[in-house]
């Protein structure tokens, strides 16, 4: 099998990847972008529901080196981010080698360098390997769905959808649907459903926060002279004026504020496009109990409330699928495939392999992983060769 040779090696043509990928470039660094898909930001461009729009204000969604237009809108629509993502590739002249699905990558003790193994799949599966001084796990925090393991789930049936894979809600009119999640995928969903005339529950079984994309934006401006305590309080007190007290329709305010459980936990507040009007005005049932168990079409749940649903929608959020193919993980990455290392070094394995975009904290954490990676892919680069004269 022939061996391709280059200094460094990113895994993902995702936001992360293409972000560093520019960085490297502004320091002349050979690099290859291997890309499962056959297209660039394909989470973005195949696996988001139509009506997804950026939820966070654009000045926290740029990537590294090309800030958003002045002229474009304070939050941008799904198709503006993806021209955004089109004219950055087109100006660092990004060209990542798609089909290449990397299922092996570990590093050589003896080589000193990462052998890093793909699947070319348009390529009749023919097999390809890549060494590499530097390696970068650029494979996104949502590349594999969750679904958790509910009692019963094989015998429903009804249609079973993960939010990955739901478009729009047009083909589920007049259809009892059951939304299982309720972060910002689950209750966008619920909307969109609810849109589109299908009979929408949603599970919602732990406290959430509720806040609108503009109280984001300003406790996020307020993050950067003040502490999250402080900001958490205005928060608490502009969702409590816009909402008031939501426990009567089964939405639990966390004891904790929202941007202390982001920066703890990575969950996000929910980002409401308009699912609690309709909570309130009763088109949208909210279940306020976990699923217990699952019989043909109906659905039991810890409440020991029983209802028949048509499909099932999972909202449940996603998994890092890194560790599947990363043989030598304990270098960068934990058991889940989520950084080792607590932030803000989380980025910065041993052996020179690096993760970018697992932090939780969306493009605004994409672009600081870029960033400080590629300096520290330069320095230890030219180090290398200072060595090597
Ligand atoms: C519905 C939704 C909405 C979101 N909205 C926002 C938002 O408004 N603002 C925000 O800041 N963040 C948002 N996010 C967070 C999202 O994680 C980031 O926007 C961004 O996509 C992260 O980029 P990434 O490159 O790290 O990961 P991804 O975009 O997931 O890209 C990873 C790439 O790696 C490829 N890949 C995976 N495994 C392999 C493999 N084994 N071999 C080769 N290639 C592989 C994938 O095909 C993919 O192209 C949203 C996420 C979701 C799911
Ligand atoms: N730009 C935008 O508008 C959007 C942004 N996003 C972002 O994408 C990322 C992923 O979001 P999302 O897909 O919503 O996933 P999340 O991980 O944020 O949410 C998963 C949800 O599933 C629930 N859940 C998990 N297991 C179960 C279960 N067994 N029974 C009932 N509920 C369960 C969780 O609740 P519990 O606490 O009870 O476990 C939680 O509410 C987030 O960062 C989000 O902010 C997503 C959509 C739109
Ligand atoms: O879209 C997401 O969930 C993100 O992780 C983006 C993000 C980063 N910091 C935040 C704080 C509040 C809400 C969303 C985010």
């Amino acid at each position: 099998m022939e061996e391709i040779i280059t200094d460094v090696v990113i895994i993902g043509a995702g936001p992360s990847g293409l972000a560093i990928s520019a960085c490297l470039t502004q320091y002349s660094i050979p690099h290859m972008i291997l890309e499962k898909d056959d297209c660039n930001a394909s989470l973005w461009r195949k696996y988001t529901y139509d009506r997804v729009n950026l939820h966070l204000a654009k000045e926290f969604c740029s990537l590294p080196l090309i800030p958003h237009s002045p002229s474009s809108p304070t939050f941008l629509t799904k198709t503006e981010f993806l021209d955004y993502i089109d004219n950055y590739v087109k100006h660092f002249n990004i060209s990542p080698h798609y089909c290449r699905l990397v299922d092996f990558a570990k590093y050589d003790e003896t080589e000193g360098k990462w052998r890093i193994e793909t699947t070319n799949t348009k390529g009749g599966g023919r097999r390809e390997v890549y060494l590499a001084t530097c390696v970068v796990v650029a494979t996104g925090e949502n590349s594999e769905e969750y679904i958790p393991e509910l009692c019963g789930l094989d015998s429903f049936e009804g249609e079973i959808v993960h939010s990955k894979n739901y478009k729009c809600g047009s083909k589920y009119k007049g259809k009892e649907v059951l939304v299982v999640g309720c972060g910002n995928s689950g209750m966008e969903i619920a909307y969109d459903l609810n849109e589109f005339k299908a009979q929408v529950s949603i599970v919602i079984r732990n406290p959430v926060h509720v806040l609108t994309k503009e109280m984001v934006h300003q406790g996020m401006s307020m993050l950067k002279r003040f502490p999250i305590p402080k900001v958490d309080k205005v928060m608490a007190f502009r969702s409590n004026l816009e909402y008031g007290d939501l426990s009567i329709y089964g939405i639990h305010r966390p004891d904790e504020g929202p941007f202390y459980l982001k920066q703890v936990t990575g969950r996000s507040p929910v980002i409401d496009v308009g699912t609690i009007r309709r909570i309130r005005d009763g088109e949208i049932k909210v279940i306020s109990s976990g699923v217990k168990r699952i019989e043909k079409r109906k659905v039991i749940f810890e409440s020991d409330l029983e209802k028949d649903f048509d499909v099932i929608v999972f909202a449940t959020g996603f998994k890092s699928a890194a560790n599947k193919w990363l043989k030598d993980h304990e270098y960068v990455l934990n058991e889940k495939g989520m950084p080792k290392n607590e932030v803000p070094r989380h980025w910065k394995g041993e052996k020179g392999i690096y993760c970018a975009g697992l932090s939780r904290r969306g493009l605004f954490g994409v672009s600081m992983d870029a960033k400080a990676i590629a300096d520290d892919i330069n320095g230890t680069i030219k180090l290398t060769a200072q060595a090597s004269l």
